[in-house]
């Protein structure tokens, strides 16, 4: 089944708190976003963890080096997820992988900003990672002409387990689990509903 994972790309720890407690019910794994890491740094994937201990935390870090040594900061602070970016050296993903074995955790690609997302997520996949996000950023979005059909023909083109992230909404959920991608990624749809609880609801009861 598709896992709902929500992206929260808020800047205050409490916030992004209150947005969990409201949709947590309806939710697998919570994404702190890079700009509310960056914001409030790792004392808010701590926060997070203690909150909802029996969820799984995703740090959207998209670490561009020193994987090891990024990996473990993320897992040190609680998180069971990391990203690190697809575009770079494979060694700073080999690096990832070797902490997330030591910590029992587990690494994310993020192709944010990769020519070729299937050849990439096909490549790295082999490096142990636990699956690789076939992603169009926030400002790739506000382009004219963007359309997730593109992550969804990727996904269902890769072969290897992918999640879907830029513009997951109700109205294309149901094409994200038809891919067979292994998790929906959802921000704006999310926190940026009148009644974030009723949207998370609705995306996973789509994918359900
Ligand atoms: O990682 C991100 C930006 O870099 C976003 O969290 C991701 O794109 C999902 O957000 P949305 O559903 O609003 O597109």
């Amino acid at each position: 089944m598709t896992k709902l994972q929500v992206a929260i790309d808020l800047l205050k720890t409490e916030d992004a708190i209150a947005l969990a407690t409201k949709v947590a019910p309806y939710i697998d794994i919570i994404e702190l976003g890079t700009p509310l890491i960056k914001s409030e740094g790792l004392s808010a994937i701590t926060a997070m963890k203690e909150a909802f201990p029996d969820k799984k935390v995703f740090a959207d870090f998209k670490t561009a080096d020193t994987g090891s040594l990024e990996a473990e900061m993320a897992f040190k602070a609680g998180a069971d997820y990391v990203t690190i970016l697809g575009s770079i050296d494979d060694a700073t993903i080999i690096g990832a992988v070797e902490a997330a074995k030591k910590y029992d955790r587990a690494v994310v690609v993020d192709t944010i900003g990769v020519k070729d997302r299937v050849k990439r997520a096909q490549e790295v996949s082999k490096l142990g990672v636990e699956f690789v996000e076939l992603h169009a950023g926030l400002d790739e979005q506000s382009k004219p002409g963007y359309s997730i059909d593109v992550l969804i023909d990727e996904a269902s083109k890769a072969g290897v387990p992918v999640s879907i992230a830029g513009g997951v909404n109700k109205n294309s959920i149901a094409k994200v689990k038809a891919s067979g991608a292994v998790v929906a990624v959802a921000g704006g749809a999310i926190y940026g509903a009148e009644d974030p609880a009723a949207a998370a609801k609705e995306l996973k009861e789509a994918l359900s």
